[in-house]
């Protein structure tokens, strides 16, 4: 399950909200069209009126299965422009993937709608889902989808094949497939405009604070944030003229609200990891002792998490050392 399903996504100026039955007539209005209909592999043509009611209801069914999130695609006015959804699919034990699938009704074509949908489906998703990435399938000759999917961090994959109801025959299809990595490194070369600069050594103190049941607290890192989604230890950059000590106490306030001493902070160990845009050096120290409740501060989910499900947690790649440490440890 999500750790929250989102009523409405901003992707402004368009809103996507989850479908609700009234939007049959209009859904229906613009994807019984053969333009549309045609790139979709399980729509059949003509789309028949009942279909749209039935399609409708079983979304939000997956939904509360928590097994898909499909969404309206709304202008500011509220017009229905198009479908944008995400299903889960399991790939291993606890391997999870989401498959992107959209349309755009025909007078909305060439707007830029359906590359400002799922980019912002691609973010919340990604932040706030256990899957390890985003997949789509397009038809090979759609080649106007493909390009959405290259401008928002798609990369092509694999080459597949397909039947598609409408067309009544297999289709050959390009899959196309994003992660939290490729997001961050769109986003930090849009910002840098280059990888060439030598990879700056990142400082961040992290701390696994230890319940009386002998729990770890984890944070998931949240939306607008690099890996966004990923499961963490609290903690942060250290400033300028800190200790290590220091900014761990600092950064638990800021984050949690914690007041603590830097007494309380046992030395664990630590990570150094080669990101692909910066190397992190990291000591993580182990705490038993704070004053205050953690509390999120910055939007961030909180879970206590016995050591043996620290597995569960998708971590950033620098703290997967850590997991069997802490085991042991406790
Ligand atoms: N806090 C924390 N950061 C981690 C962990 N593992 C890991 O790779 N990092 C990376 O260390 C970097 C610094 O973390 P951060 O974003 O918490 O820094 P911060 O609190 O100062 O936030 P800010 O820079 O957004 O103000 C991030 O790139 C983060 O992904 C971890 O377990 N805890
Ligand atoms: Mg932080």
């Amino acid at each position: 399950m999500p750790d929250t399903i989102p009523t409405e996504l901003e992707a402004p100026p368009y809103r996507l909200r989850p479908l609700c039955a009234q939007d049959a007539p209009a859904l229906h209005h613009l994807v019984n069209d053969w333009e549309v209909v045609r790139m979709l592999s399980r729509l059949p043509f003509p789309y028949p009126r009942e279909l749209a009611d039935s399609w409708i209801a079983s979304t939000q069914q997956i939904q509360q299965k928590g097994e898909g999130y499909h969404f309206a695609i709304l202008d500011k006015d509220g017009t229905f422009m198009g479908c944008i959804g995400l299903g889960l699919q399991t790939t291993g034990p606890s391997a999870r993937i989401g498959m992107l699938g959209y349309w755009i009704g025909r007078p909305y074509w060439g707007k830029g709608i359906a590359t400002c949908a799922a980019a912002r489906i691609t973010s919340w998703a990604l932040a706030h889902l256990d899957i390890s990435s985003i997949r789509a399938n397009v038809a090979a000759d759609n080649s106007a989808s493909a390009r959405v999917l290259e401008r928002i961090g798609f990369q092509k994959i694999a080459t597949g094949k397909q039947v598609f109801a409408s067309r009544g025959s297999e289709q050959p299809t390009l899959i196309f497939e994003t992660t939290r990595h490729m997001q961050d490194m769109r986003h930090s070369s849009a910002i840098s405009g280059t990888f060439s600069a030598p990879k700056k050594l990142v400082l961040v103190s992290a701390a696994a604070l230890i319940d009386a049941k002998g729990h770890i607290l984890l944070a998931r890192r949240p939306e607008g944030k690099s890996m966004a989604g990923l499961w963490e230890f609290p903690g942060g950059k250290i400033e300028a003229g800190e200790t290590p000590e220091a900014a761990l106490v600092r950064e638990l306030h800021e984050e949690l609200g914690l007041d603590m001493s830097r007494a309380c902070l046992a030395p664990f160990t630590f990570a150094s990891h080669s990101y692909p845009t910066f190397n992190l050096l990291m000591p993580l120290y182990v705490c038993r002792r704070w004053q205050g409740v953690p509390t999120p501060r910055e939007g961030q989910k909180l879970a206590w998490v016995p050591p043996q499900d620290l597995r569960k947690y998708p971590m950033p790649e620098a703290d997967l050392p850590f997991i069997p440490l802490l085991q042991a440890l406790l």
